[in-house]
């Protein structure tokens, strides 16, 4: 049975149809809503839930989580990557434009998904002379279309047309490629986020000038004490100037916030210790995966890019959103919260934001404890708003005890509630 929310302040709830049920046709209502809340709440008979508890949710959210962390990821050695990339591009069928521009999508939407645009726009991505480079060039363009500001220092260009065409595509989007002398000693001021692209598993040997001292730039950036204060790094692949198997060797070397592996974690991914670990390069065939005993996390969904390990753990307080919508304004809004309703939500659906109908619900048992609960939003018309429950939900039972309700409508990207 469908439950109301009634357009007026006094109106009573109606039933859609008679509760077939021993529970009676209660009828709810709240206070006058305010000039731009909508308040109020009238119910009928319940039906289904159709949301997973929370309890639920979260249960198979961990469960995923802790599969892919628990689960062995298999880790590559030098000789198995370049054999793999050979594989691909040979018998596979794959062109290098192919999968490099897979691999620099990975990146970006890596890099997108832990560093949020809100907070780090300006992106420096410096590039070294091979593939993992070409990377670094592909990874800029997206992250431009993204919305974030892109610079790209390219100091060794490679003179073959997949790169030269790669530095095209970023010059017609105004992309600034910054000489290695004119970048700052130190990048902090400067960049939001510092994207390693210089050396991938081709790596051999001590880095040769310039990357001697790029490299070096990128450990001093490393090393500063307070993480929340300089640009994070994002080694692309391989941390540039580590051992493709043995990793930091020195102990001196570039210590990532971020690696995006690619294909499969090399064997040095074993020794980073930064808090994101992401695998990209979503086009590994199944004869590759048998051949080489592959042991990677499924992809989710759509995305190119998987967590691998644990989620570290956030601290709360420091967690914010800077919200660039204009602010609203009394008169902004229309008088009858319904209208301003359907307003909103014609926008939230045309926006294509995910179950726009999705509404928070909280109820009140006789003895005044609250209790909130996501539903779905399954009509709405001059005599109120309509979802479904059952019988023997807690919501119909606080309902029939207690007439005191709310809604609230949380349309995050459009940065409004309602
Ligand atoms: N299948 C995949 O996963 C794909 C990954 N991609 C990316 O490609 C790189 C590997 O690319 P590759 O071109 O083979 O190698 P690198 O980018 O690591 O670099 C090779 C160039 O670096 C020079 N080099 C090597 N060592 C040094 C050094 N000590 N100092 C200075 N320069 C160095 C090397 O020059 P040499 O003269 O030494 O040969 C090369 O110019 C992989 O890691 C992924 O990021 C693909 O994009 C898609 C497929
Ligand atoms: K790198």
């Amino acid at each position: 049975m469908p439950f109301f929310l009634s357009t007026s302040a006094t109106a009573t709830a109606t039933p859609l149809c008679p509760p077939p049920s021993p529970y009676p046709s209660p009828h709810f209502r709240l206070p006058s809503p305010p000039r731009r809340g909508l308040a109020f709440l009238a119910a009928s008979a319940p039906q289904r839930d159709l949301f997973p508890t929370p309890r639920q949710a979260m249960a198979s959210l961990a469960t995923s989580t802790a599969a892919a962390a628990a689960a062995e990821v298999t880790h590559l050695s030098q000789r198995d990557a370049a054999d793999i990339d050979e594989q691909l591009m040979g018998p596979l069928g794959f062109s290098v434009d192919q999968l490099m521009e897979l691999a620099g999508l990975s990146v970006a939407t890596a890099v997108a998904e832990v560093y949020k645009l809100s907070e780090h726009t300006r992106v420096l991505i410096i590039c070294g002379p091979g593939n993992n480079g070409g990377d670094g060039l592909v990874a800029a363009r997206h992250l431009y279309h993204f919305g974030y500001k892109p610079f790209v220092c390219y100091p060794k260009r490679t003179a073959k047309p997949l790169y030269s065409g790669l530095v095209t595509q970023l010059e017609s989007l105004a992309i600034p490629f910054v000489p290695v002398e004119d970048l700052p000693q130190d990048l902090s001021g400067q960049y939001d986020i510092v994207i390693d692209a210089m050396f991938g598993f081709s790596f051999h040997g001590t880095p040769r000038p310039p990357f001697d001292d790029l490299i070096q730039m990128l450990v001093s950036l490393s090393v500063v004490g307070d993480s929340a204060k300089r640009p994070p790094i994002v080694s692309v692949d391989i941390p540039s100037g580590w051992h493709v198997e043995e990793g930091d060797v020195s102990g001196g070397g570039i210590k990532p916030d971020m690696l995006v592996s690619l294909t499969a974690p090399k064997l040095c991914a074993k020794k980073f210790t930064g808090p994101h670990h992401f695998l990209g390069g979503r086009f590994v065939p199944p004869p590759i995966s048998s051949k080489y005993g592959l042991e990677l996390p499924p992809y989710p969904g759509t995305s190119m890019c998987v967590r691998i390990g644990k989620v570290p753990s956030v601290d709360i307080s420091s967690l914010r959103e800077n919200y660039i919508s204009p602010e609203l304004l009394e008169n902004q809004v229309m008088p009858n919260p319904f209208d301003q309703f359907r307003t909103w939500f014609d926008e939230a659906v045309t926006a294509g934001l995910r179950e726009p109908n999705a509404m928070a619900l909280t109820t009140v048992n006789k003895a005044g404890k609250p209790s909130s609960r996501m539903v779905l939003l399954k009509g709405v018309d001059k005599q109120g708003f309509v979802w479904y429950t059952n019988y023997g939900s807690q919501k119909a039972h606080d309902l029939s005890e207690n007439s005191n309700a709310a809604l609230l409508f949380y349309w995050n990207e459009m940065n409004r509630q309602l």
